[in-house]
Parts: C-alpha cells; structure tokens; sequence
C-alpha cells in the first residue's frame, strides 16, 4: 500500500477495495438463494449471512492492513471468517489525491471506521436489490470525513449480462466521485423518506415540505445516492432509528459533493 500517501487515503482506499468485495459476497449468496435470515429486535430489524459475512470481510480486512484503526460495524458477529473474505484490492485512484492538510495529520488510532456492512437488509430480504448499500464511513476528531458506498446491484434492471454493482466515493475538501451528480427536473421539491418505519411526526415533516411527490425507498445509503443523482430534492426521516453506521458514509460524501446534512434535535 502506497506508504506515503496519508493514512486517511490508505485506509479509504482499502476500504474502497473492501467494499467492491463485499459486493461480491452480496451477490452471491443472494444468487445462491439461502439468505440465513435471523431476526434481531423484531420483523423490522433482520440480519442475513450477508449481513455477517460481510462485515467479517470488511473488519478482518481492515485489521490486518491498520491494527490501531477503530471499526465500529452495526452486526455483533465473531472477528475472522475464511481468509477468501479477506482478499481486497486499493484504489489508486485516492491513493494519488491530494490530501487536505487538515486530515493528512490524523493518525490511524484517531480515525473510527463506521461500519453497515450491508445496509437495506428488510429490502435484500424482500428483493428490492437497488435499496441495498455497504457503507464504510470515517470519522475524525467527531466529524464524518470520508466515506465509500457499494451499491451491488446497481443497473440490475438492465437484464441480463449487465455490468452490476459500482463503488462511489468522497473526502471532504476533495470532493465526491464514482454518481452522476444532477439537479431535480423543473424545480420541483421531490422528498425520499422511510418505507418502514413511518409515523405521524415523520409524515407531517414530510409534509411540511409541501412536496410534489414523496418516494418511499429503503435503505440509508439508497436514499443518499437518491438525492446526489437528482432523483430528490431531501431525504426527510424526523425520527431517531438510523445509526452512525448508517450515516457517516452517506454524509462525509454529501458534504464532499457540497450538499448538507441537517438534523432536528429533539
Ligand atoms: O442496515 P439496516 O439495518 O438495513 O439499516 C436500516 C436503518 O437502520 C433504518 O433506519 C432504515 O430505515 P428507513 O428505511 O425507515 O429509513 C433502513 O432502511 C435501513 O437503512
Ligand atoms: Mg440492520
Ligand atoms: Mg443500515
Ligand atoms: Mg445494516
């Protein structure tokens, strides 16, 4: 690994390689058709082998590479898992970029990796492959910086043959990469929310925006990418549930593209 690059660029860029492996995983257990599903706290809230061997992959990955790197992953799963899950590649393509002066000076036992090892677990179960997302975020000093989202099945309705599966990625004064950054048509105020978890604080939010439409779409990760890619204006979700595995990622990215995040303390 390019030694001299600053450790927050070596650790995105394996990361960045963890992630379009994990992909891989994702994809073929859901092809092999045995999902192991277990429920955690309720129907709402289910974990797949996906799910933990994933974040085995990912974890034991990023130990071997970075011992004093900190990796906090939503699934409560045994370290380790066959050495085949911890294979990975780089990107070259962070490794070359320069790094602000700000964030070349963390060091590795400063840095805190959150973890979703596969986020959109209901809609994996439920085959709405597009919400699924693996998101491996890092934080510095508090803060999200950096962060990388797979998406594996992306372009699936494309048919068969398809290229699947794409990696997008964003460091803060860098900038974010790998989406097709568009503005919504005409204007209009489209929000993305929740499809699961809604309640009345949540709909009258929604609401409030006076929206032209609502879209009603799992996954924290998917919602993001909704907004980068023009197909919403606000991701509205006035309701505590998601975690910071779930957005450290998606926010470190949308600030590096220049959109904000925004939250109601409650
Ligand atoms: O990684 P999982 O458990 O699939 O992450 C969940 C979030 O925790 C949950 O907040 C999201 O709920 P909403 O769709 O209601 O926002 C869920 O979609 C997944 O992201
Ligand atoms: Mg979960
Ligand atoms: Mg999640
Ligand atoms: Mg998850």
């Amino acid at each position: 690994m390019a030694a001299s690059a600053p450790v927050l660029l070596r650790v995105l860029s394996a990361a960045y390689g963890a992630a379009e492996r994990a992909g891989e995983i994702i994809r073929r257990i859901m092809s092999e058709g045995d999902l192991g599903i277990v429920e955690k706290n309720g129907a709402l809230d289910l974990q797949t082998k996906a799910d933990r061997l994933v974040q085995q992959s990912i974890v034991g990955y990023l130990a071997r590479h970075f011992p004093a790197l900190k990796v906090i992953g939503e699934e409560e799963v045994e370290a380790g898992g066959s050495p085949e899950l911890l294979e990975g590649s780089l990107s070259d393509e962070i490794l070359q970029q320069t790094c602000p002066e700000e964030l070349s000076k963390a060091q590795e036992n400063e840095l805190i990796v959150w973890l979703d090892p596969l986020d959109g677990t209901k809609e994996y179960t439920e085959g709405l492959l597009d919400h699924v997302t693996v998101l491996i975020g890092l934080a510095y000093q508090g803060k999200a910086v950096a962060g990388v989202i797979n998406q594996p099945f992306y372009n699936y309705k494309a048919g068969k043959g398809a290229q699947l599966g794409r990696t997008v990625w964003g460091v803060l004064g860098i900038g974010g990469f790998g989406f097709h950054p568009a503005a919504i048509p005409g204007g209009k105020c489209i929000v993305v929310t929740t499809r699961s978890h809604s309640n009345k604080l949540v709909n009258d939010c929604v609401d409030a925006m006076m929206p032209d439409k609502v879209v009603r779409v799992g996954g924290a990760g998917n919602k993001v990418l909704q907004l980068i890619e023009g197909q919403a204006s606000a991701y509205v979700f006035a309701s505590p549930g998601t975690k910071k595995w779930d957005t450290c990622a998606p926010e470190a990215i949308l600030h590096a593209f220049g959109a904000a995040c925004v939250e109601i303390v409650f």
